[in-house]
Parts: C-alpha cells; sequence; structure tokens
C-alpha cells in the first residue's frame, strides 16, 4: 500500500516538472524555433527507437543469402540459445546447431546491436504448400544506412569460410603438364606438431594475422601473399607443418614439382590454374631441379645465339623465373595465397630466394627438444613427462637435448612399443644415451658428412642427367589445364 502510494507521487510529481518546463519553453522559445526543436526532438527519438525489418526468405530455388545467414548464425547460436535445432547431414560427422523455429538472437556488428528471428509458418488454407521459412532481420533506422551492406558482406564470407572449413579438401599435384587432385586428408595438426610451444604459438599468430589481413594488404599496396621457408634436417617434421598449416586454415595445398615444369611460361601457367586460399609448396627447393642463375642482357646474348636466336628461358626454368613466380606480377593473380618452400640445406640456396617479402618468414625446424619431446609422450603414450617422476623426466631432458634426433626417428621408438608405455619409455631412454655419447664422441659427425658428400654427388650427377636433357625431351608434353 505504501509502495503504490509512493508511486503515484512520483508520477504526480513527475507530471508537475514536465508541465512546468512546458511553460517555461513556450515562454521563452519563439514559435518558429519551438516548433523545429520538436520536429527535430521527434526525429531524432522516431529514428532512433524505430526499426527496419528485412525478410531472408528460403527460396524453391537458391537463395544465396539464406544459406549463408543459417551458416553464419549456426557458428555462434550453440553458445548463445538455450534451445537448439540440431541435424547432422548423411555422411557427415559433424552436428549443425540452428536457430529453433520462431526464435531469436542477437549480434552486434561494428558496435550497432542488431536481432535476428528464425520463422517458420505453416499455410493453414494451403497445406499443400508446406511452410515458408525466413530469417526476420531488424536494425535500427538510424544504423541501418551505414551497416546493412557490410554487415550482409561480413555474413557472405563467414559462410563462405565456415564452408571452406567443413568442405572436403585436395591436395594438388603437377603431372602431364595440369594439376591432378586427390582428396586431402592429412592427420597433422598445430597439436601433434611437435616443437617448441612457444615458436607454434609465433607461427599459429603469424597464419592468424595473414588471413585477417586483407584489409592490411590492400591499404599498404601488397600483394595478399606470403612466404614460408622451413628448413632443417630430414625427419623434423617440415611436411607435417605444411599439413597442419592447411588443416589449421582450412586451404587447399598445390604440391608443385618442379622437375615436372618444363619452363617459365609452364610455371606461370601453373601459378595461374591455382585458386586462392591455397598453400603452393616446393619441397626440397635445393635439390628439385637446377636453377640457371639470372642473365643479363650481355650474358644472355651469346646463349641466345646458340641456341638458334631462340631465348632459352622458354625452355627451362630460371631462377628469375621462380622468383616472378613468388614474388612478380604474375604472383598476384587470384589472391590469399601462401607459399612454402622446404629445404634441408639452407647454405645452399641463393640469397634472392630468401629476401624477405619472398619468404617472409624462416622457420627452422630442429632435432627434438626437451619441449617437442613431452607433445611426443603426450600424443603416442598419453603421459605427461612430469608423471614419469623427477629422475627420468631430468635423465630423458638431458638425453634428447644432446642426442640430436628428429622426431621422425623418436616417433619411430615410441610406436614400436605404443602398448608398453614403461618399456617405450625405457627403450628411449636407451636409444638417447647411446646416441647423445656417440654425439659426444664425434662419431655421428663423420657419419653424417661421409652421407653428405655421398648426397651430393648424388645430387650432381642428377643436375648433370638434366642438364644433358635440357632441351625439355624429358617432360611431359602435354599441355592441358
Ligand atoms: N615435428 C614433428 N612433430 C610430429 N611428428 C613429426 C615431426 N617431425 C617428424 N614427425 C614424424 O615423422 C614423419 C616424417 O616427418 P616429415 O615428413 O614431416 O619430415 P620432413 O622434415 O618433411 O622430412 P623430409 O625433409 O625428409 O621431407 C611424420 O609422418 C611424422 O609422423
Amino acid at each position: 500500500m505504501a509502495d503504490m502510494k509512493e508511486t503515484w507521487t512520483t508520477l504526480a510529481s513527475l507530471l508537475g516538472t514536465l508541465a512546468f518546463c512546458q511553460t517555461i519553453l513556450r515562454n521563452v522559445l519563439p514559435p518558429q524555433l519551438r516548433s523545429a526543436s520538436l520536429k527535430f526532438l521527434k526525429r531524432a527519438l522516431g529514428c532512433y527507437y524505430s526499426y527496419c525489418y528485412f525478410e531472408i526468405t528460403k527460396n524453391d530455388g537458391v537463395n544465396e543469402l539464406y544459406n549463408a545467414v543459417q551458416l553464419y548464425l549456426s557458428s555462434f547460436v550453440s553458445a548463445s540459445c538455450s534451445c537448439l535445432s540440431l541435424s547432422r547431414a548423411p555422411n557427415s560427422s559433424s552436428t549443425t546447431f540452428a536457430l529453433t523455429n520462431n526464435d531469436c538472437i542477437a549480434d552486434v556488428f561494428d558496435g550497432v546491436s542488431v536481432q535476428w528471428e528464425h520463422v517458420v509458418i505453416q499455410s493453414q488454407s494451403q497445406p499443400s504448400r508446406g511452410e515458408k521459412r525466413f530469417f526476420t532481420l531488424r536494425i535500427r533506422k538510424c544504423d541501418r544506412e551505414r551497416i546493412l551492406d557490410s554487415y550482409l558482406d561480413h555474413i557472405m564470407d563467414k559462410a563462405n569460410d565456415i564452408r571452406r572449413k567443413n568442405r572436403e579438401r585436395f591436395l594438388y599435384t603437377n603431372s602431364h603438364g595440369c594439376w591432378r587432385q586427390v582428396p586431402f586428408k592429412h592427420p597433422s595438426t598445430f597439436d601433434t606438431l611437435a616443437m617448441d610451444p612457444e615458436r607454434k604459438r609465433d607461427i599459429m599468430e603469424d597464419l592468424r594475422d595473414f588471413v585477417a589481413g586483407k584489409a592490411f594488404y590492400q591499404r599498404t599496396g601488397r600483394s595478399w601473399k606470403r612466404g614460408y621457408l622451413l628448413y632443417g634436417p630430414p625427419g623434423t617434421g617440415k611436411s607435417s607443418m605444411i599439413a597442419a598449416m592447411a588443416n589449421f586454415l582450412g586451404y587447399d595445398i598445390y604440391d608443385l614439382e618442379l622437375t615436372k615444369v618444363r619452363s617459365n611460361s609452364q610455371l606461370r601457367e601453373f601459378l595461374t590454374n591455382t585458386s586462392s586460399k591455397s598453400i603452393i609448396v616446393i619441397e626440397d627447393i635445393d635439390c628439385s631441379v637446377s636453377l640457371p642463375k639470372r642473365l643479363n642482357a650481355q650474358q644472355a646474348a651469346p646463349r641466345r645465339a646458340a641456341h638458334g636466336g631462340e631465348d632459352r628461358n622458354d625452355n627451362t626454368i630460371t631462377l628469375s623465373g621462380l622468383l616472378n613466380f613468388t614474388d612478380g606480377l604474375w604472383s598476384c593473380c587470384g589472391s590469399e595465397r601462401i607459399f612454402v618452400f622446404t629445404s634441408n640445406h639452407i647454405e645452399k640456396l641463393d640469397p634472392a630466394l630468401l629476401r624477405s617479402g619472398r619468404m617472409d618468414m624462416h622457420i627452422y625446424m630442429s632435432y627434438c627438444s626437451y619441449p617437442a619431446l613431452k607433445i611426443l609422450l603426450r600424443n603416442y603414450l598419453d603421459i605427461e613427462a612430469e608423471d614419469l617422476g623427477e629422475v627420468v623426466a631430468s635423465e630423458l631432458r638431458e638425453a634428447v637435448e644432446k642426442a640430436n634426433m628428429t622426431p621422425a626417428d623418436i616417433s619411430e621408438v615410441l610406436i614400436k612399443n605404443r602398448r608398453n608405455k614403461g618399456r617405450a619409455v625405457g627403450e628411449l631412454l636407451e636409444v638417447l644415451k647411446a646416441r647423445a655419447e656417440r654425439n659426444e664422441n664425434g662419431e655421428l659427425r663423420e657419419e653424417c658428412q661421409l652421407n653428405e658428400v655421398e648426397q651430393e654427388e648424388q645430387e650432381e650427377q642428377e643436375k648433370r642427367a638434366l642438364e644433358s636433357s635440357e632441351d625439355g625431351s624429358d617432360f611431359d608434353d602435354d599441355s592441358s589445364y
């Protein structure tokens, strides 16, 4: 009762204040100014509190926008709504969340709040016509002009991203003059990759920045591409890193086998036939083909003359052809592309290939470190190094840092004994200690040097064979794309 009395009192005093203000305004403001300010006030309040509604209907034909909105909303409804509709497409392993019928959800874009409603209306009069489904978007009138177009573009982009992540991806390889594709199903991810977690975080951060960098690349006049050079001994995870990158970004991979490319112009054609949002890989760039250096005009003339006036660059791949591939005008056709070169011997690469702008990030894939070993133990044996006890853990740490063993070699030991975790750790420790000892005695260095000499001789022979067949007769000459 007391509350009621208080409410009435407040209301009466509010009305009194309003009447007082009205009298003051009437006496103080001239009539024209008064009506103008009233109009302005009405318009401002009207605009703020009135809304536009947009219907996005599911057509019998295809309404791209309806499908995009559905996908876009499904990416965050699961976190915000308590009642959801769940579905799973045939042969799919993932569940799709969606708004239930006639349910609403709020979204914020560029600081503006909007609301979505999923409306389903059953046709009462003509049941045979089934139901009408649409999304209603509610935006304040004053925000419509500013955000509607960009918001819808944002939804289309996000939906495309989601589609790309859900769709089957492909690994392309060049063969017989064209790209051939196979489904890409490599299971490597940044979680399974054994390397220092901080370096892994840096790489993931760099990839995220790249993907979100469309505006930055446009503003700075740079083409939207990035180059990574992965180098280090065999078996340290260079290929696994490429697969992890592709899985992380949802990109396709184009694995370019340079030895199967006839000429610079064919190289360019391969490039123009790649899609955007892809990773273009050249593995073992130091030994995949011998690249004649760029020739200046004086050097080129005698060579042209020796080949009947023809420019030999039309029949071979040259370093400048490869540089143009990654950095020239042709590299900008399409966008959002990543180039990855791998090498076991960075010192053999031409510095022109390594300069930033071409290879923006040089990533050293090292022998297994202790933090990397901890990841392998977790992935292969499902054990945390700390749970092994202080003594074993510190023995492992000491041995692995001295052993210079690759993650590939360590994985082999773990796979072999994965049913018996105790035995796996014991054998790994033995192997690591033995390697560390041989390392300290310099035996491994000698072995590596011998292997390197043998490998260099073999590469030299391959180069000579390639040079003698430079007329291109060895290459596949089907040039359909
Ligand atoms: N860093 C790593 N993390 C997880 N697994 C690894 C790693 N490095 C190697 N492996 C394991 O070893 C196998 C071979 O590794 P991978 O082919 O990625 O090495 P690479 O450096 O590309 O070797 P190469 O230079 O001979 O091509 C992989 O299938 C993977 O199981």
